[in-house]
């Protein structure tokens, strides 16, 4: 594509393509007769309207809190120290929504360990509490203080260790939260660490905060550098002339309003490693209300199914390029955008809020978020729903209503496709481990191979903080295919009256609550033997026929 050879590159970061996008460049300039750069520099609230200038007021500070971030340096240094030498070694986050995403990358991309406790599967919460044990400190990460998941690891992790009978208690819990949070208070309680996270910046802006950065650097991460390297890039934001950020967030709206309004995300092979989650829940999460947004669909490789369609904006994502190399991992993106994962953070968190006014959205809230913790809670007090399937097919139950003649997963499947309307998505929802059955996420690919239309992949519960705003917010244009799995050796959650998997269980009817109550078509596949269940849901998947 011959837009392609455009760059425009500021403080390390380039953005390749965006101005070639049709009416990018006419929005670009819209962006600049109405002073957006400037204003957003001087953090003016009222950008996105007076009903989003409340909390544009307050959630303004990811714009330069890669500053303050710095005054942490010498205190984590200390605290790793402290840690390594008493053989804390095995850094364990807890934590979703803004708190996971953006150390994943971090540790992904720089080779460090971390494990990321993000589920409520218990067979991956168990296997997070069975390695290394005796050397793990937990990080435990929530900006509000009061999400049920963060709160049921935490009290796994400590009777894990109390079971143990493990010293220095205290000391292996690391909590960051706002100021004045719940979590705050249970911090003093347990004599744990506890950092104070900067509290204007909402938590999918957070990766350059505290959430971004204990866990990393505790884990061994030169968090420095990637202060650097926003700090590097941020001048840029306040420019009118060479801004590429501003230009991929003009890109990002303006192609969202001619149709294409899904954004292929796919690293390029060029060092960053797994930046698409994080972006997926900074975009979904920020526009996906009111009916409109952005649907972001993480694609597996440059050459994987779905990178290309007629709805999508095909974008890579990678580091640093030396002079005269060629963007877009092998493929002709609409957009690349290469630079260092700092910088990345940066110019992604201020090209999301600038296509958000360009979409006449708050990028700083997300009211149906909620609606499926709501259900949750309920159904964790009245009890788990009881369900009959429609019918069986060997290690997979089948649940939806009006399945039609369908006898078979791959019908289910097809049936499903085909209610997925031309510019709409089918989003594969999977409440499964997500490292023990992590060839489930196949499933995407395949789907995609067998359809014109958009497919992405998220696991459960923690899509519910990142798509699953847009799912139940953003254009009522999605079908869902929802993945469950028996689980035989359950995990209690201490001092409550569930367990792992009925939690996870009532997360996965909540939603299915949520979305069908707004008239979206579902399928739940139900896996009773959960590797036998993959399999065959592969092979169905296999078996489709085209759908177009
Ligand atoms: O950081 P916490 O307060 O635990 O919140 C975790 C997540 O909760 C919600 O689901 C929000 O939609 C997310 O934006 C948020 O990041």
């Amino acid at each position: 594509m011959s837009g392609l050879l455009e760059v425009e590159a500021a403080g390390g970061l380039a953005v390749y393509g965006a101005r070639a996008v049709p009416g990018a460049a006419e929005t670009r300039a819209q962006l600049v007769a109405d002073n957006v750069p400037a204003r957003l520099a001087a953090k003016d609230p009222t950008l996105w309207g007076p009903e989003a200038a409340a909390d544009a007021k307050i959630r303004l500070g990811w714009l330069d809190t890669f500053r303050r971030g710095r005054e942490l340096l010498p205190r984590l240094a200390e605290l790793r120290d402290e840690l390594q030498n008493t053989g804390l070694d095995n850094v364990v986050l807890t934590g979703v929504g803004g708190s996971s995403p953006a150390p994943e990358v971090i540790a992904r991309t720089l080779g460090v360990d971390l494990t990321v406790l993000d589920s409520t599967d218990p067979y991956q919460v168990r296997a997070a509490l069975n390695n290394r044990l005796a050397s793990s400190v937990v990080v435990v990460s929530g900006k509000s203080g009061g999400t049920i998941e963060t709160d049921s690891h935490r009290r796994a992790c400590l009777k894990a260790f109390e079971d143990a009978d493990l010293p220095d208690l205290p000391s292996r819990f690391v909590i960051v939260t706002d100021p004045g949070s719940p979590l705050e208070a249970v911090a003093e309680e347990m004599y744990a660490n506890l950092i104070l996270a900067d509290p204007e910046v909402d938590g999918r802006y957070s990766a350059l905060t505290a959430f971004g950065i204990v866990p990393t650097a505790l884990a061994g991460v030169d968090v420095a550098e990637l202060l650097d390297e926003a700090e590097e890039f941020a001048p840029s934001l306040a420019d009118a002339v060479t801004n590429p950020a501003l230009t991929l967030g003009a890109a990002l709206a303006a192609a969202t309003l001619s149709g294409r309004d899904k954004i292929a995300l796919i690293s390029d092979g060029t060092g960053l490693v797994g930046t698409g989650d994080w972006i997926e829940q900074l975009i979904a999460e920020s526009t996906g209300k009111q009916g409109r947004g952005i649907l972001p669909v993480v694609i597996e490789s440059p050459d994987a199914p779905g990178a290309v369609r007629h709805d999508v904006l095909t974008v890579t994502v990678g580091g640093s390029l030396p002079p005269e190399s060629v963007p877009g991992g092998g493929i002709t993106p609409h957009i690349a955008v290469n630079g260092p994962l700092g910088a990345q953070f940066l110019a992604w968190e201020y090209a999301t809020a600038v296509a958000a006014r360009l979409l006449r959205v708050n990028p700083f809230d997300q009211p149906d978020v909620a609606e499926s913790k709501e259900n949750t809670q309920r159904i964790l007090a009245a009890g788990l729903p009881t369900e009959t399937p429609a019918f069986v097919d060997g290690p997979i139950e089948v649940y939806g209503a009006d399945l039609g003649h369908a006898r078979t997963v791959d019908q289910a499947l097809g049936w499903l496709l085909s209610r997925v309307p031309p510019d709409g998505y089918l989003a594969v929802l999977a409440f499964l481990d997500r490292f023990g059955q992590a060839e489930a996420a196949q499933a995407r690919a395949g789907l995609a191979d067998h359809t014109s239309r958009a497919v992405t992949f998220g696991w459960g519960p923690r899509y519910l903080h990142a798509s699953g705003q847009y799912h139940k917010g953003g254009p009522p244009t999605g079908a869902f295919l929802q993945i469950t799995g028996t689980v035989t050796e359950d995990l209690p959650v201490p001092g409550r009256p569930y367990t792992f998997g009925i939690l996870e269980a009532a997360q996965a009817a909540g939603d299915r609550e949520a979305l069908t109550r707004r008239g979206r078509p579902l399928v739940r596949l139900h896996l009773t033997d959960r590797a036998a269940g993959v399999s065959r849901l592969l092979a169905a998947v296999d078996e489709l026929p085209w759908v177009s």
